[in-house]
Protein backbone atom coordinates (compact mmCIF):
# COMPACT_ATOMS: atom_id res chain seq x y z
CA UNK A 1 0.00 0.00 0.00
CA UNK A 2 1.57 3.45 -0.71
CA UNK A 3 0.11 4.91 1.83
CA UNK A 4 1.96 3.01 4.37
CA UNK A 5 5.44 4.26 3.19
CA UNK A 6 4.19 7.74 2.53
CA UNK A 7 6.68 10.52 4.85
CA UNK A 8 4.20 12.61 6.46
CA UNK A 9 5.63 16.68 5.63
CA UNK A 10 7.28 15.60 2.18
CA UNK A 11 7.38 17.25 -0.71
CA UNK A 12 5.22 15.11 -3.49
CA UNK A 13 5.67 17.92 -6.23
CA UNK A 14 8.69 20.89 -6.94
CA UNK A 15 8.26 23.51 -9.71
CA UNK A 16 11.45 25.59 -10.15
CA UNK A 17 11.90 28.00 -12.35
CA UNK A 18 8.94 27.62 -14.29
CA UNK A 19 8.04 29.85 -17.45
CA UNK A 20 5.76 29.76 -20.04
CA UNK A 21 5.90 32.36 -22.76
CA UNK A 22 3.24 32.55 -25.66
CA UNK A 23 4.47 34.90 -28.31
CA UNK A 24 5.57 38.08 -26.61
CA UNK A 25 3.64 37.09 -23.41
CA UNK A 26 5.07 35.86 -20.54
CA UNK A 27 2.33 34.21 -18.99
CA UNK A 28 4.11 32.28 -16.41
CA UNK A 29 7.78 33.66 -14.79
CA UNK A 30 10.20 31.54 -13.01
CA UNK A 31 7.77 30.42 -10.81
CA UNK A 32 8.60 28.28 -7.96
CA UNK A 33 6.94 26.31 -5.87
CA UNK A 34 6.12 22.81 -3.75
CA UNK A 35 3.34 20.54 -2.99
CA UNK A 36 3.97 18.86 0.51
CA UNK A 37 2.89 15.19 0.45
CA UNK A 38 -0.77 14.92 2.33
CA UNK A 39 -1.77 17.87 1.58
CA UNK A 40 -3.86 20.66 0.22
CA UNK A 41 -2.11 23.80 -1.67
CA UNK A 42 -4.11 26.62 -3.56
CA UNK A 43 -2.95 28.47 -6.00
CA UNK A 44 -4.87 31.58 -6.50
CA UNK A 45 -4.42 34.98 -7.82
CA UNK A 46 -6.55 37.69 -10.09
CA UNK A 47 -7.96 37.06 -13.56
CA UNK A 48 -5.04 36.11 -15.88
CA UNK A 49 -2.72 35.64 -13.37
CA UNK A 50 -1.21 32.16 -14.94
CA UNK A 51 -3.11 29.69 -12.65
CA UNK A 52 -4.53 27.91 -15.01
CA UNK A 53 -1.18 28.08 -17.56
CA UNK A 54 0.64 26.65 -14.56
CA UNK A 55 -1.56 24.02 -14.00
CA UNK A 56 -1.67 23.04 -17.83
CA UNK A 57 2.38 22.80 -17.81
CA UNK A 58 1.98 20.45 -14.83
CA UNK A 59 -0.73 18.47 -16.15
CA UNK A 60 1.05 18.21 -19.63
CA UNK A 61 -1.30 20.07 -21.36
CA UNK A 62 1.07 22.91 -22.49
CA UNK A 63 5.06 21.78 -22.81
CA UNK A 64 6.51 24.56 -20.40
CA UNK A 65 9.28 27.28 -21.98
CA UNK A 66 11.35 26.24 -19.21
CA UNK A 67 12.33 25.38 -15.71
CA UNK A 68 11.63 21.71 -14.00
CA UNK A 69 8.25 19.86 -12.75
CA UNK A 70 9.15 16.89 -10.47
CA UNK A 71 6.75 14.50 -8.51
CA UNK A 72 8.29 12.11 -6.17
CA UNK A 73 5.85 9.26 -5.97
CA UNK A 74 5.73 6.85 -2.86
CA UNK A 75 8.29 4.49 -3.86
CA UNK A 76 10.92 7.07 -4.09
CA UNK A 77 10.88 8.10 -7.63
CA UNK A 78 11.38 11.05 -9.03
CA UNK A 79 9.61 11.47 -12.78
CA UNK A 80 10.47 14.92 -14.46
CA UNK A 81 6.53 16.01 -15.73
CA UNK A 82 7.56 18.61 -17.95
CA UNK A 83 9.26 16.52 -20.09
CA UNK A 84 5.85 13.59 -20.05
CA UNK A 85 2.86 13.80 -22.50
CA UNK A 86 -0.33 14.43 -20.70
CA UNK A 87 -0.93 10.16 -20.66
CA UNK A 88 2.38 9.57 -19.06
CA UNK A 89 1.83 12.13 -16.73
CA UNK A 90 -1.68 10.90 -15.85
CA UNK A 91 0.10 7.48 -15.28
CA UNK A 92 2.47 8.76 -12.80
CA UNK A 93 0.12 9.34 -10.78
CA UNK A 94 -1.30 12.98 -11.88
CA UNK A 95 -5.57 13.72 -12.16
CA UNK A 96 -7.21 16.92 -13.09
CA UNK A 97 -10.48 18.14 -13.25
CA UNK A 98 -10.95 21.10 -15.90
CA UNK A 99 -12.60 24.87 -15.36
CA UNK A 100 -15.32 23.24 -17.57
CA UNK A 101 -16.83 19.85 -16.88
CA UNK A 102 -15.56 17.23 -19.14
CA UNK A 103 -17.73 14.23 -18.64
CA UNK A 104 -18.94 11.87 -21.07
CA UNK A 105 -22.60 13.31 -21.03
CA UNK A 106 -24.19 10.32 -22.71
CA UNK A 107 -22.91 7.59 -20.67
CA UNK A 108 -23.82 6.63 -17.26
CA UNK A 109 -22.65 8.46 -14.29
CA UNK A 110 -20.91 4.21 -13.30
CA UNK A 111 -19.33 4.44 -17.16
CA UNK A 112 -17.82 7.74 -16.65
CA UNK A 113 -16.03 6.13 -13.80
CA UNK A 114 -14.93 2.76 -15.19
CA UNK A 115 -13.38 3.99 -18.19
CA UNK A 116 -11.22 6.33 -16.07
CA UNK A 117 -10.00 2.89 -14.58
CA UNK A 118 -9.40 1.52 -18.68
CA UNK A 119 -6.04 1.40 -18.38
CA UNK A 120 -6.19 -0.91 -15.18
CA UNK A 121 -8.48 -3.22 -16.67
CA UNK A 122 -6.49 -3.05 -20.75
CA UNK A 123 -3.14 -4.09 -18.74
CA UNK A 124 -5.44 -6.96 -16.89
CA UNK A 125 -6.02 -8.53 -20.66
CA UNK A 126 -2.37 -7.86 -22.18
CA UNK A 127 -4.39 -5.04 -24.30
CA UNK A 128 -5.53 -8.13 -26.41
CA UNK A 129 -8.91 -10.65 -26.73
CA UNK A 130 -9.11 -11.56 -22.89
CA UNK A 131 -11.62 -9.40 -21.80
CA UNK A 132 -14.20 -11.03 -24.61
CA UNK A 133 -12.92 -14.48 -23.35
CA UNK A 134 -13.66 -13.75 -19.53
CA UNK A 135 -10.44 -14.32 -18.35
CA UNK A 136 -10.11 -14.38 -15.05
CA UNK A 137 -7.53 -12.04 -14.84
CA UNK A 138 -9.99 -9.43 -16.44
CA UNK A 139 -12.66 -10.11 -14.20
CA UNK A 140 -10.71 -9.89 -11.18
CA UNK A 141 -9.81 -6.00 -12.76
CA UNK A 142 -13.06 -5.58 -13.60
CA UNK A 143 -14.42 -6.63 -10.22
CA UNK A 144 -12.15 -4.33 -8.63
CA UNK A 145 -12.68 -1.48 -10.64
CA UNK A 146 -16.60 -1.38 -10.12
CA UNK A 147 -15.86 -1.47 -6.41
CA UNK A 148 -13.72 1.10 -6.30
CA UNK A 149 -16.22 2.88 -8.80
CA UNK A 150 -18.79 2.38 -6.10
CA UNK A 151 -16.33 3.76 -2.94
CA UNK A 152 -16.18 7.10 -4.90
CA UNK A 153 -19.85 7.28 -6.01
CA UNK A 154 -20.89 6.87 -2.28
CA UNK A 155 -18.02 9.23 -1.08
CA UNK A 156 -19.36 11.88 -3.46
CA UNK A 157 -22.93 10.81 -2.87
CA UNK A 158 -23.82 10.03 -6.19
CA UNK A 159 -24.64 5.99 -5.36
CA UNK A 160 -28.16 6.62 -6.25
CA UNK A 161 -27.38 7.50 -9.72
CA UNK A 162 -25.02 5.62 -10.92
CA UNK A 163 -27.25 4.54 -13.64
CA UNK A 164 -28.50 8.33 -14.79
CA UNK A 165 -26.36 9.62 -18.14
CA UNK A 166 -24.18 12.06 -16.73
CA UNK A 167 -25.48 14.78 -18.58
CA UNK A 168 -29.01 14.46 -16.89
CA UNK A 169 -27.16 15.09 -13.42
CA UNK A 170 -27.91 18.56 -11.74
CA UNK A 171 -23.98 20.68 -11.99
CA UNK A 172 -23.08 20.18 -8.54
CA UNK A 173 -23.29 16.41 -8.85
CA UNK A 174 -21.53 16.82 -12.30
CA UNK A 175 -18.71 18.45 -10.61
CA UNK A 176 -18.71 15.78 -7.58
CA UNK A 177 -18.52 13.07 -10.29
CA UNK A 178 -15.41 14.68 -11.69
CA UNK A 179 -13.77 14.72 -8.59
CA UNK A 180 -14.92 10.39 -8.65
CA UNK A 181 -14.02 10.01 -11.94
CA UNK A 182 -10.07 11.66 -11.14
CA UNK A 183 -10.14 9.80 -8.07
CA UNK A 184 -10.37 5.98 -9.66
CA UNK A 185 -7.33 6.59 -11.34
CA UNK A 186 -5.14 6.40 -7.82
CA UNK A 187 -3.42 9.14 -8.47
CA UNK A 188 -1.00 10.81 -5.78
CA UNK A 189 -1.59 14.45 -6.85
CA UNK A 190 -5.32 15.39 -6.99
CA UNK A 191 -5.08 19.08 -9.79
CA UNK A 192 -8.41 20.60 -9.40
CA UNK A 193 -8.94 23.83 -11.56
CA UNK A 194 -12.12 25.98 -9.86
CA UNK A 195 -13.93 22.83 -8.60
CA UNK A 196 -16.20 25.25 -6.16
CA UNK A 197 -16.80 27.61 -9.71
CA UNK A 198 -21.22 27.55 -10.13
CA UNK A 199 -21.93 25.72 -6.62
CA UNK A 200 -24.12 26.85 -3.95
CA UNK A 201 -23.24 27.79 -0.63
CA UNK A 202 -23.97 24.04 0.69
CA UNK A 203 -22.52 22.25 -2.25
CA UNK A 204 -19.69 24.43 -1.50
CA UNK A 205 -19.54 23.20 2.28
CA UNK A 206 -19.58 19.46 0.80
CA UNK A 207 -16.67 20.22 -1.65
CA UNK A 208 -14.60 21.51 1.38
CA UNK A 209 -15.32 18.29 3.30
CA UNK A 210 -14.91 16.27 0.36
CA UNK A 211 -11.42 17.66 -0.15
CA UNK A 212 -10.35 17.53 3.28
CA UNK A 213 -10.83 13.61 3.26
CA UNK A 214 -9.79 13.28 0.42
CA UNK A 215 -6.69 15.06 1.56
CA UNK A 216 -6.70 13.12 5.24
CA UNK A 217 -7.61 9.45 3.49
CA UNK A 218 -10.97 9.30 4.73
CA UNK A 219 -13.28 9.73 1.65
CA UNK A 220 -12.75 6.12 1.05
CA UNK A 221 -10.36 3.20 1.86
CA UNK A 222 -7.58 4.87 -0.39
CA UNK A 223 -4.34 6.37 0.74
CA UNK A 224 -4.38 10.09 1.52
CA UNK A 225 -3.82 11.91 -1.44
CA UNK A 226 -2.17 15.40 -1.88
CA UNK A 227 -4.51 18.07 -3.54
CA UNK A 228 -3.53 21.10 -6.10
CA UNK A 229 -6.01 23.71 -6.06
CA UNK A 230 -7.06 26.60 -8.14
CA UNK A 231 -10.12 28.38 -6.30
CA UNK A 232 -11.64 31.62 -6.70
CA UNK A 233 -13.96 31.22 -3.83
CA UNK A 234 -11.39 32.72 -0.53
CA UNK A 235 -13.88 31.09 2.18
CA UNK A 236 -13.28 27.44 0.69
CA UNK A 237 -8.96 28.35 -0.01
CA UNK A 238 -8.62 29.41 3.68
CA UNK A 239 -10.76 27.23 5.18
CA UNK A 240 -9.54 24.27 3.89
CA UNK A 241 -5.72 24.85 2.41
CA UNK A 242 -2.90 24.21 4.15
CA UNK A 243 -0.23 26.28 1.92
CA UNK A 244 -1.54 28.72 -0.46
CA UNK A 245 0.40 29.60 -3.84
CA UNK A 246 -0.01 33.35 -4.67
CA UNK A 247 0.43 34.45 -8.48
CA UNK A 248 0.41 38.20 -9.93
CA UNK A 249 0.94 38.83 -13.52
CA UNK A 250 2.96 35.63 -14.12
CA UNK A 251 4.75 35.31 -10.89
CA UNK A 252 4.85 34.23 -7.38
CA UNK A 253 4.17 37.43 -4.92
CA UNK A 254 3.94 35.28 -1.64
CA UNK A 255 2.69 32.12 -0.16
CA UNK A 256 2.30 30.37 3.14
CA UNK A 257 -0.76 29.19 5.17
CA UNK A 258 -4.23 31.03 4.38
CA UNK A 259 -3.82 33.24 7.64
CA UNK A 260 0.18 35.06 6.55
CA UNK A 261 -1.19 35.03 3.08
CA UNK A 262 -4.48 37.13 3.58
CA UNK A 263 -2.56 39.79 5.24
CA UNK A 264 -0.09 39.78 3.35
CA UNK A 265 0.18 43.75 1.57
CA UNK A 266 1.25 42.29 -1.98
CA UNK A 267 -1.61 40.29 -2.29
CA UNK A 268 -4.37 42.58 -0.73
CA UNK A 269 -2.60 45.01 -3.18
CA UNK A 270 -2.69 42.97 -5.94
CA UNK A 271 -6.79 41.63 -5.48
CA UNK A 272 -7.17 45.56 -4.92
CA UNK A 273 -6.09 46.58 -8.10
CA UNK A 274 -8.11 43.81 -10.01
CA UNK A 275 -11.31 45.42 -8.31
CA UNK A 276 -9.76 48.76 -9.56
CA UNK A 277 -9.63 47.61 -12.89
CA UNK A 278 -13.11 45.80 -13.13
N1 LIG B 1 -2.97 29.31 -25.10
C1 LIG B 1 -2.70 30.59 -24.85
N2 LIG B 1 -2.25 31.41 -25.84
C2 LIG B 1 -1.96 32.70 -25.57
N3 LIG B 1 -2.09 33.28 -24.37
C3 LIG B 1 -2.55 32.52 -23.36
C4 LIG B 1 -2.88 31.14 -23.54
N4 LIG B 1 -3.31 30.63 -22.35
C5 LIG B 1 -3.26 31.65 -21.48
N5 LIG B 1 -2.80 32.78 -22.08
C6 LIG B 1 -2.56 34.08 -21.43
O1 LIG B 1 -1.71 33.87 -20.32
C7 LIG B 1 -2.09 34.70 -19.23
C8 LIG B 1 -2.40 33.84 -18.03
O2 LIG B 1 -3.65 33.15 -18.26
P1 LIG B 1 -4.22 32.03 -17.30
O3 LIG B 1 -5.45 31.49 -17.94
O4 LIG B 1 -3.16 31.08 -16.94
O5 LIG B 1 -4.60 32.90 -16.01
P2 LIG B 1 -5.47 32.49 -14.77
O6 LIG B 1 -4.74 32.99 -13.58
O7 LIG B 1 -5.81 31.05 -14.80
O8 LIG B 1 -6.77 33.38 -15.00
P3 LIG B 1 -8.33 33.09 -14.63
O9 LIG B 1 -8.43 33.23 -13.15
O10 LIG B 1 -9.03 34.21 -15.34
O11 LIG B 1 -8.69 31.73 -15.14
C9 LIG B 1 -3.27 35.53 -19.71
O12 LIG B 1 -2.77 36.77 -20.15
C10 LIG B 1 -3.82 34.71 -20.86
O13 LIG B 1 -4.45 35.53 -21.80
Amino acid sequence: MSGATEEAGSEILRVEGLTMRFGGLLAVDAVDFAVQRGSITALIGPNGAGKTTVFNCITGFYRPTGGRIRLRRADGSVAELQRLKDHSIARAGVARTFQNIRLFAGMTVLENLLIAQHLKLQKATGFGIGAMLGLSGYKAAEAEAIAKAVDWLRATNLLDRADDAAGALPYGAQRRLEIARAMCTGPALLCLDEPAAGLNPRESDDLAKLLAAIRDGTATASAPTSVLLIEHDMGIVMRISDQVVVLDHGRKIAEGPPATVRSDRHVIAAYLGEEEEA
